[in-house]
């Protein structure tokens, strides 16, 4: 039996399929600038980051209700499962809703209710992290801290993500450590478009637990040995790096290398509804586009549950050990 995957790196909002983006739009008569689906389709062609966070602030416009944000959970939840994941670790931008008018209460109703239900309804265990975007000021990040933290929902953990560069973890030392010193876990994006100095920022400033994507780190030798080891996990999005250019082809793409260089890599879908796919697409562009083995996809399944904040009996029972 092949190791089942946990999945890391996974903005909820960037599950946003098309076709729901038109379902939601009809059900809370918001008006779409686009005049079909192939016309939305037409504009999933991305050449930078920010080409696509435009779009994905965009969609989101849709999402209004708790009971929007549960069914979006739960159409995640079945397509995961079906692909292999059986543990899935949701990234979720409450900044993005609360300055649309939509209170958090109501995000983290609905996304906490389908991750409540996620492993008996799905066979998925799950988890919340809240994604602070950077690239707005330190203290509205502070704000949502302290609303979530006084609004006494399980959400597990505090992210950092949106535009990189020009954004460093540096800006936000404080909100993180009061994150931490509240019990969250804390992860980061660093080094996708940024440098690898970011992700130094992101380990000894912010004390994060894992780096989301980090495909740069190869660029400081001195960066690969601090990760290699302490074994941060890095959470890398194959599809992802290939649809914003942060590589040019799958099979220029550095995973084998990151591998062989002994660092924590695990395998996620980033935003799967913009980039091609869910996990189970991204190994499937990897043993296409890389010619990755049976034994690589087992050390990365492997990776992945022990990269992932699940409990240890969860993760003796992903691992086939209980
Ligand atoms: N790949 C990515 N990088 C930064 N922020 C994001 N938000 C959603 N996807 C992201
Ligand atoms: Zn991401």
């Amino acid at each position: 039996m092949p190791t089942p995957l946990a999945e890391l790196h996974m903005h909820i909002e960037g599950s946003l399929e098309p076709e729901l983006i038109f379902a939601l739009a009809e059900r809370n008569r918001v008006t779409l600038p686009y005049r079909d689906l192939d016309d939305l389709r037409s504009r999933y062609e991305f050449t930078d980051l920010q080409s696509f966070l435009d779009l994905y602030f965009a969609n989101m416009a849709v999402l209004r209700t708790a009971q929007d944000f549960a069914d979006l959970a739960r159409a995640y939840f079945a397509r995961a499962a079906a692909g292999g994941v059986r543990h899935a670790e949701i990234f979720f931008n409450p900044q993005a809703h609360t300055a649309r008018g939509v209170p958090l209460r109501d995000v983290l109703d609905g996304l906490g209710d389908a991750v409540r239900g996620s492993e008996s309804e799905f066979g998925v265990s799950s988890a919340l992290i809240a994604a602070v975007l950077r690239d707005r000021p330190e203290a509205e990040a502070a704000a949502m801290l302290d609303e979530l933290l006084g609004l006494d929902v399980p959400v597990l953990g505090l992210g950092l993500d949106s535009a990189e560069v020009g954004n460093p973890p540096s800006r936000f030392v404080d909100v993180f450590a009061r994150a931490r010193a509240s019990g969250l876990r804390t992860v980061a994006h660093a080094g996708e478009e940024g440098p690898p100095e970011y992700v130094w920022q992101a380990l000894d400033l912010l004390g994060v637990e894992r780096i989301d994507h980090g495909v740069r780190c190869l660029e400081d030798p001195a960066l690969v040995t601090r990760l290699v080891d302490d074994q941060v996990p890095l959470t890398v999005c194959p599809l992802s790096n290939v649809r914003l250019r942060v590589v040019d082809t799958m099979a220029e793409h550095p995973l084998r290398a990151m591998l062989a260089a002994g660092l924590l890599v695990t395998v996620n879908s980033d935003d799967p509804a913009y980039f091609g796919g869910y996990v189970d697409d991204n190994f499937a562009g990897l043993r296409d586009g890389l010619g990755l083995t049976e034994e690589e996809r087992e050390t990365l399944a492997r990776n992945s549950i022990l990269a992932s904040f699940a409990s240890p009996e969860r993760k003796r029972e992903l691992l086939g050990e209980s």
